[in-house]
């Protein structure tokens, strides 16, 4: 699969979140960081925006929820118009339940692990997911420096996808730049959420044609994509 750029409008204006999202035209997914205070110190937006935002772009919504109780509120995001939806690992008390309703509402099913959560436990939901997601910062904020001791973790979870012979996406989120957007490719993520890499810039789409450039360049040369 060809390098995946999703932007996150967790770094975007939001009081204009449709402009911003004509802005990153030809992004693959637009990420949206749905916080609820409680599972991370933040608070962001819910399921009425997450509406709005699918009128208001043909750009596929990826949404990630920093949430409790994502086992509840997990399919809502489907009704409201995401394409895939994530939940968290932490939070989830019942992956597999939530995982197989998220697909059964027709979207994609996607689980994200903390820094400090491991892929290992989960092996076997794997075959329940779409896509899986490393955080490689702690969620709650943009802007945060990326955490190459995530980098193991995306190698090993690349192995897993490969010994099971899964079409799981592998996504990256937190402090992924045209600095360290390569090292997270040749380590196999193939899905690179961007927010401050994108939206801190003056031309937003030309920076995601940037990081897709960067993160097919190094796929190229990365092992795991030459033993497809
Ligand atoms: O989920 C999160 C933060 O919790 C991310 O999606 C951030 O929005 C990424 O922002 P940058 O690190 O790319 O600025």
């Amino acid at each position: 699969m060809a390098a995946q750029i999703n932007p996150s409008i967790l770094s975007a204006d939001f009081a204009r979140l449709a402009e911003e999202a004509r802005a990153v035209e030809g992004a693959d997914w637009l990420h949206v960081d749905v916080m609820d205070n409680h599972f991370v110190p933040n608070l962001t937006l819910g399921v009425p925006i997450v509406e709005s935002l699918s009128r208001a772009t043909d750009i596929p919504l990826d949404c990630h929820l920093m949430i409790e109780d994502p086992d509840r509120w997990a399919p809502q995001y489907v009704e409201a118009g995401a394409g895939s939806v994530t939940f968290h690992a932490e939070a989830a008390a019942a992956p597999v339940r939530t995982a197989r309703e998220i697909r059964a509402k027709g979207a994609r099913a996607s689980m994200a692990l903390k820094p400090a959560t491991p892929v290992e436990p989960y092996e076997d939901l794997l075959p329940e997911l779409d896509m899986l997601l490393i955080m490689t910062v702690e969620p709650g904020f943009g802007g945060q420096s990326f955490l190459d001791i995530m980098l193991p973790k995306i190698r090993r979870t690349r192995q897993l996808i490969a010994k099971h012979g899964l079409q799981l996406w592998l996504q990256v989120d937190g402090g992924v730049s045209a600095s360290t957007i390569e090292r997270c490719a040749e380590a196999g993520a193939d899905v690179f959420v961007a927010g401050s890499a994108v939206y801190t810039t003056d031309d937003p789409a030309a920076a995601v044609r940037m990081l897709r450039h960067q993160a097919e360049e190094a796929t190229a040369k990365a092992p795991w994509a030459c033993a497809h």
